[in-house]
């Protein structure tokens, strides 16, 4: 039988949402701390967030390209997952991995088959991978913005592979993108929200209620 498919909710910044989202049953949160994103929690807010969560579902905090200290300060939070979600190379990757002692999900934005071929890179480094759109042009950001990318680039990925996918999810489009994609796992934030940074714990719902029917 194959591994269940992982279900994460990133960018959760308050309890009740957190609490709505363990009640839907999402396997993994994850807590944006980057200043420019309309998710960004400090590291207080994450500290309480991740001490409700405890034991209940996975955390995970999302770090855009962070410096040393910055690593050190979340890994003392002992969240079970650090999201590296900007430009960081695979030494770099490697680096934090070992700075920090917790797993590591490496984002890689998709557009093209090169993109593709980049993942091969980050696979001995991260934990994990997960597979994004690419932010739009002049964006602040390097992911948060609901773009999705053409899903049949990933049948250029050795089979071998496991990913997450995300980028653009939503509860009516996430069983098509576990059948055309065949993640071990979905990841979604914009999909689920009724304005940036606004959780809709009706959407979280149905969304983890149509992955789980479709995989
Ligand atoms: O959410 C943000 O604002 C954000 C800022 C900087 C880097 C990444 C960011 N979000 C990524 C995610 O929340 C997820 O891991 C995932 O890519 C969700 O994508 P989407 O559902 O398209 O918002």
């Amino acid at each position: 039988m194959s591994d269940p498919l992982t279900v994460k909710i990133c960018g959760i910044k308050t309890p009740d949402v957190l609490e709505a989202a363990i009640l839907a049953g999402a396997d993994m949160v994850g807590f944006v701390h980057f200043q420019r994103s309309p998710r960004h929690v400090s590291i207080e807010e994450i500290a309480f967030l991740i001490s409700e969560a405890r034991g209940r579902v996975e955390t995970c905090v999302l770090l855009v390209n962070p410096d040393n200290s910055c690593v050190a300060e979340v890994a003392a939070l002992g969240p079970d997952w650090i999201q590296l979600h900007g430009p960081e190379t695979p030494s770099r990757v490697e680096a934090i991995r070992a700075e920090a002692g917790i797993e590591i999900i490496k984002a890689l934005p998709i557009g093209s088959r090169e993109d593709v071929a980049h993942i091969a890179d980050f696979i001995e480094v991260a934990d994990r991978i997960l597979l994004d759109g690419k932010p739009p042009k002049g964006a602040d950001r390097p992911g948060g913005h609901g773009e999705t990318f053409d899903w049949s680039l990933v049948n250029a990925l050795d089979p071998q592979v496991s990913f997450m996918l995300s980028g653009g999810l939503t509860p009516d489009n996430v069983a098509a993108a576990i059948s055309k994609a065949r993640p071990a796992g979905v990841d979604v934030s914009t999909g689920v929200e009724s304005a940036p940074g606004v959780k809709d714990i009706g959407l979280i719902e149905a969304f983890i209620r149509n992955a789980r029917a479709a995989a």
